[in-house]
This record gives structure tokens, C-alpha cells and sequence, in this order.
């Protein structure tokens, strides 16, 4: 595991889009694609939007194909939907082929997208271990991420890819990837910003382990793959050993 730690927003997203940047070019020239999946919330938008203004001529953008980490149970025109903050955001700036891009299919009601998602991800890989080549992770204040939220039945999944909850905790289901597979992902980047998420931070990355307390500490790469932490110093500042 690696800490990134910068000392402002801005060099933590910097730092991240450079990342991503890097990880695209080696997953292309290595095998012609690069698959991400990315956060939902409100913490990304600012790094989609570096990358429109950044990198949309430094990424061979239409071998890039996007996922999403998890979803809420709303329309994907809805304001909640993180497909649509990503439309709004990254894709539709970007140009990108709606072809590269698999929203979670709400629309077939929540158990059903869950299905159909694991189905997604599996015809990408083409029955290959479904190995991301970037899944971009938030962090709630809560030790939450993507949509495992503490004390709920997915943190015990050890073997689907995709899992469908009625999370209490925001009054609406949700659809996530589980922690089997985020763990195999080739590189996870935490992306933590701001004082609210210090806590958060300590519990996972210095506190005992308990998952169901702090689920966030699921996250660890069981494929050799990379797991960094992009951190500002405000997210920082509760961890002893920085
Ligand atoms: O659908 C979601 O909300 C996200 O996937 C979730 O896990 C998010 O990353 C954290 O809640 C942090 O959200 P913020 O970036 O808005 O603080």
C-alpha cells in the first residue's frame, strides 16, 4: 500500500490524474485497453474535470472503457445517479463512445441490474478474472466505500463480483461492487480529500480491524495489484505514522 500525501486539493488531484494518465497509457500498450471504474459522490467531480481540461489530448481516450464502482437505485437521469455526475462531468466532455461505457441498468429494478452487471463486467473480460485495470474509490465519513457500508450483509460476500442492498443508512438501495472484486483490481486509488475524512482515514488505515465497523479496511489487493491512497494533508492529519 502506498501513501500519497499532498499538502492541498489540488496536488491530490493533480497527483491522481497523473496516475490515472500513466495507468491508461501502460494498460493500452500492454493489452489495448484500459478499464476504470469509477467513484460515485461528490469528491471525483473535481479529478473528472481535470482530466477533460488536462489529459483529453494526453489519454488514448477511446480505448478507455468505464465502469462504475457502484450506483444508487435511481433513474440514470436522476441527480443522484453517478453515471450521470460521470456524463456530466468526464464522458460527455470527453467525446466518449457511448459503447465504452456501462452504466449500472437501473431501470430492470435492483436485484436485476445487479445481475445483469455481473453480466457486463464478465462479457468485458471475456471469462477472464475480472481484474480492473483502475477502480477509483471515495470514502465516506463513515469508513464506507463504493457501496459497502458498515453492517451490511455484502461485507461478508466472498465470491460475486456485484451485490444489490437496501442500505439503511441513505434510505434507498444500492448496487456495488463487493470487496472480492475491487481486491483483484491490477491498481485501487483511494481518492480522500478534506478534514471531514480524517477519522474515517485513521480508522482504516491505524485502527483494529473491524469490517463491520469500518468496511473501507476490506480494500486489499489479492492479485498483486496496487492499492495508493491519494490523500491532502487535511485528510491526513489523524494518522500517526504519515
Ligand atoms: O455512491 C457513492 O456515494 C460513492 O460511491 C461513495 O462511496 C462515495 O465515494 C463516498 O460516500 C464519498 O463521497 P464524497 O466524495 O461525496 O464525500
Amino acid at each position: 500500500m502506498e501513501l500519497k500525501i499532498s499538502s492541498t486539493e489540488s496536488e491530490v488531484l493533480e497527483n491522481l490524474a497523473a496516475f490515472f494518465a500513466e495507468a491508461a497509457q501502460k494498460a493500452i500498450a500492454d493489452h489495448g485497453r484500459f478499464s476504470v471504474a469509477l467513484s460515485g459522490g461528490s469528491s471525483p467531480k473535481k479529478l473528472h474535470e481535470l482530466l477533460v481540461s488536462k489529459y483529453a489530448d494526453k489519454i488514448d481516450w477511446d480505448k478507455v472503457y468505464f465502469f462504475f464502482g457502484d450506483e444508487r437505485d435511481v433513474p440514470l437521469d436522476d441527480a443522484q445517479s453517478n453515471y450521470l455526475m460521470a456524463k456530466q462531468t468526464l464522458l460527455d466532455p470527453l467525446g466518449i463512445d457511448p459503447e465504452h461505457v456501462f452504466p449500472v441498468q437501473t431501470a430492470l429494478g435492483a436485484d436485476k441490474a445487479a445481475q445483469a452487471y455481473t453480466e457486463s463486467i464478465a462479457t468485458y473480460f471475456n471469462g477472464h478474472s475480472a481484474a480492473f485495470d483502475l477502480i477509483i474509490l471515495g470514502l465516506g465519513d463513515n469508513s464506507h466505500t463504493a457501496s459497502l457500508f458498515p453492517y451490511t450483509p455484502v461485507l461478508q460476500e466472498e465470491s460475486a463480483a456485484v451485490e444489490a442492498l437496501y442500505i439503511d443508512e441513505v434510505k434507498m438501495n444500492r448496487i456495488t461492487f463487493t470487496a472480492p472484486l475491487i481486491n483483484i483490481a491490477h491498481n485501487i486509488a483511494f481518492l480522500v480529500y478534506g478534514k471531514g475524512k480524517a477519522e474515517a482515514v485513521k480508522h482504516i488505515l491505524e485502527d483494529e480491524r473491524n469490517i463491520e465497523l469500518y468496511p473501507a479496511q476490506l480494500i486489499k489487493p489479492t492479485n498483486n495489484g496496487k492499492l495508493l491512497w491519494f490523500l491532502d494533508a487535511a485528510a491526513a492529519s489523524a494518522l500517526s505514522n504519515k
